[in-house]
């Protein structure tokens, strides 16, 4: 990748996609972040041997991609304040911001801009991460291979042509691997009740997360089926899944992931104004 990138936030979400980045060959040079702070910057400059920069207008004036990586709720007064920079340099802009629609943030930088919604997810950092994307009717074909070659350095990439869709991605990968974090916490805390030291209890939790996903990317059977092969008729498995069907688990997670795009949408209305 040729282009130069530039993330507006230096936080979570772009450090793990420059981390992911980096590790899969792109030019640390070709790389510059942005943050109030020179001090939370100067971390992410010594491991990853990136650009960076205080002045967003500075770092945007030379860039090719502008990946706008702060907080929802600051997102407008930071817009605002690289348009003129971003109408002259016309760069393809990437918002990973959640529930931010792309003519807002079009409207915010001043219109006419290529804008490319993305939804990613942390796991970015490790080369696994899950990215939605949407493109508003400015993006080139080209422009859309960028974000296309961008995303799919640190994981797998799903277009979607209906903007409102990435609601729906926020909650099954944006926002999931939290979802899946906290199973390991649960199973950790039940492990060391039946007895195993928490570091055992660990280890093996998260090996099995690995490997039951693992498999159900690498097999041709569904997910329901592998977990039918694991509960034997009369066996231990069928106690577990009998008690989390009887707990509603199912729905728990229905719900959970219903209220997860919902904020996206209130998140929409209550920061866009309409
Ligand atoms: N975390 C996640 O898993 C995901 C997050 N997202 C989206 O990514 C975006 C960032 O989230 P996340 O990384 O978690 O948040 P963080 O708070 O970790 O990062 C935000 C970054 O923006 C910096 N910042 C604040 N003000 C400015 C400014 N005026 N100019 C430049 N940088 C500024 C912050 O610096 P400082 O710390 O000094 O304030 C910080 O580096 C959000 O819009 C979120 O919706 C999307 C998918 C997943
Ligand atoms: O919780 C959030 O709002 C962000 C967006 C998706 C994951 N984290």
């Amino acid at each position: 990748m040729t282009n130069k990138i530039t993330f507006i936030g230096a936080g979570n979400m772009a450090s793990a996609i420059i981390g992911g980045l980096i590790d899969s060959g792109v030019t640390p040079d070709d790389i510059t972040a942005t943050a109030p702070q020179e001090s939370e910057l100067e971390a992410l400059r010594t491991r990853l041997n990136i650009q960076t920069q205080t002045d967003n207008n500075a770092a945007a004036s030379q860039t090719d991609v502008l990946v706008l990586a702060v907080k929802p709720q600051i997102m407008r007064d930071v817009c605002e304040a690289l348009s003129d920079t971003v109408q002259q340099r016309s760069p393809l802009i990437i918002s990973i911001a959640a529930g931010l629609d792309a003519a807002t943030i079009d409207q915010w930088l001043g219109g006419g801009n290529a804008v490319v919604r993305c939804m990613p997810n942390t796991p970015s950092l490790v080369g696994r991460g899950a990215s939605g994307l949407y493109a508003n009717a400015r993006v080139s074909d080209a422009q859309r291979d960028i974000a296309t070659q961008l995303m799919e350095a640190v994981g797998i990439v799903e277009w979607v042509e209906e903007e409102a869709l990435l609601d729906a991605v926020t909650a099954v990968s944006g926002s999931a691997p939290a979802y899946f974090f906290l199973m390991l916490e649960a199973m950790e805390d039940a492990a060391v009740e039946l007895g195993l030291p928490a570091d055992t209890a660990r280890r093996l939790a998260i090996q099995t997360a690995l490997g039951a996903a693992t498999m159900a990317q690498q097999s041709d059977k569904d997910p329901a089926t592998l977990k039918q092969n694991v509960m034997s008729p009369g066996g231990t498995t069928e106690q577990a899944i009998q008690h989390m069907e009887d707990a509603k688990l199912r729905t728990t997670i229905a719900d959970a992931m219903q209220a997860c795009a919902k904020r996206a949408q209130a998140m929409s209305k209550e920061l866009s104004g309409h």
